[in-house]
């Protein structure tokens, strides 16, 4: 209980405030939230041993029906998540219903406090389908504490924290957002978090990849036709503009327009509304856009200029990059366990884990496809590995020429050798911190930084 960390939902302030006075006294960590809409932002970013949720956010309302919703979202992101249910309202026929959707208990409100507690104790350390009481505030899974995995698209990797931070920051304001990136690094996979994460999110979320349309197809596919436009155009069609209205719409590859696209979609930007190609009428549509690209935008507004200076700043009010994953070492261990226990899954394969010497290799890969390519990589490696844990044989790893010689790999081939150095030296000192410092030369803090840096 000491370890446990807690999340309490309810829109009372007041509840909020004295549950968690009650609370801290008794668990180390207690974070509270008013607004439920947020918990499926805190449940991938977060580990909690026990989710205290309210039945009933609206005033006047006691049928428990939100707070069922809730739960049935919560176990749809984590179905081993401990979810307790307050309700002030509270009858044994709702208790009931709580337990049999999956609730591990159910508290009434006002509470009292050795009840409460007991309540929440005994939930921690409930045994899970497999009959493990969880240890609290330990992981359990490798990559639990980066991110839950149950949810398609979990975002994993503590490098990615400060990304996910302005993420939370800037989603419910309406700003236009630029992410930039290498492919493969996670754009489109943000993109859909600002929109989750944001006041449209029960409105639309359209991708688009303008990158790939030609100029004829692009007009009409992203402000629409009127019948007889053109040969093919043989009804009326909103385009993907109108499409997103109330909602988002991402365009990925936006540094690939030509000018004469640059121009057409300024123009929509400013005047924020769109022509059918083949009307007159103009319509106006309500988007937060959101654009992504893996070019370098502002060189290329410079001479020769590709890119529009004006159409830039209506972009990139915010501008997110994403670190390509050579650059975020610390993350392929979290994402390639998280794939693996994927596709073991949705293969039936035995795979559970990766040894530590391919965890090496990994780390000294240069990954010029970033995350989709160790996606892939995993994948191919889960189908055809024999065994539990995949080794160095199991994967095959791009020839990258320029990798060879390029200094980020001389600086992963160095990180990898003092990684193994201070890991040897631990083992001959059996984890003596004051040993193994003393041995390396190291000052005790610095040689914590490097154990947290590498993982060890
Ligand atoms: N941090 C992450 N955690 C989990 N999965 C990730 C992460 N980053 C990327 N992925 C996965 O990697 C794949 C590629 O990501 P995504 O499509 O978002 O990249 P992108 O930058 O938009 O690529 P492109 O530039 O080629 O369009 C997706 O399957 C995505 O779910």
């Amino acid at each position: 209980m000491q370890q446990a960390k807690l999340l309490l939902v309810d829109d009372d302030p007041d509840v909020l405030l004295a549950a968690r006075l009650l609370l801290k006294r008794h668990v180390a960590t207690v974070d509270i939230e008013k607004n439920p809409e947020k918990l499926p932002f805190l449940l991938n970013n977060n580990r909690y041993d026990a989710i205290v949720l309210d039945m009933n956010f609206q005033r006047d309302v006691s049928s428990g029906r939100e707070g069922f919703a809730w739960l049935d979202r919560i176990l749809d992101i984590d179905p081993s998540a401990r979810v307790i249910l307050f309700t002030a309202y509270g009858d044994v026929e709702m208790a009931v219903r709580a337990i049999k959707a999956g609730a591990a208990d159910f508290v009434l409100k006002p509470w009292q406090n050795d009840k409460f507690l007991e309540t929440i104790r005994s939930a921690i350390h409930k045994p899970d389908g497999n009959g493990q009481a969880p240890e609290p505030g330990k992981q359990t899974t490798p990559d639990r504490g980066t991110a839950r995995t149950s949810k398609p698209n979990a975002i994993i990797g503590n490098a990615m924290r400060p990304v996910l931070d302005t993420v939370e920051r800037v989603a419910p304001t309406d700003a236009n957002v630029l992410i930039l990136g290498e492919n493969g690094t996670g754009k489109d996979l943000i993109a859909r978090a600002i929109h989750e994460h944001s006041n449209r999110r029960t409105g639309p979320f359209v991708s688009v990849d303008v990158g790939a349309l030609t100029e004829s197809l692009f007009e009409s596919e992203l402000f629409g036709h009127v019948k007889g436009a053109f040969t093919d155009a043989r009804d009326d069609r909103a385009g993907r503009f109108e499409e997103a209205h109330g909602g988002t719409i991402f365009l990925d590859e936006i540094g690939n327009l030509t000018p004469n696209q640059q121009a057409r979609l300024l123009t929509v930007l400013q005047q924020r509304q769109v022509t059918r190609v083949g009307s007159n009428k103009a319509r106006l549509v309500d988007v937060r856009l959101i654009c992504a690209t893996n070019a370098d935008l502002s060189e290329q507004t410079g001479s020769p200029m590709r890119f529009r200076q004006d159409l830039l700043y209506r972009i990139n009010t915010i501008e997110l990059t994403l670190p390509p994953l050579r650059e975020r070492p610390t993350d392929i261990g979290p994402l390639a366990d998280h794939f693996a226990k994927k596709y073991a899954k949705q293969y039936n394969r035995p795979v559970a884990s990766i040894s530590p010497a391919l965890l090496t290799e990994m780390k000294q890969y240069r990954w010029p496809g970033n995350v989709r390519e160790l996606q892939h990589a995993v994948e191919r490696a889960v189908i055809l590995s024999q065994g539990k844990t995949l080794e160095p044989a199991d994967f095959v790893f791009r020839k990258d020429t320029a990798s060879a010689t390029s200094p980020v790999n001389e600086t992963l081939q160095l990180e990898a050798m003092e990684r193994q150095l201070i890991q040897q030296t631990m083992q001959k000192y059996r984890g003596s911190i004051t040993d193994v410092a003393r041995e390396l030369g190291l000052s005790r803090q610095a040689l914590y930084r490097r154990l947290e840096k590498f993982g060890l």
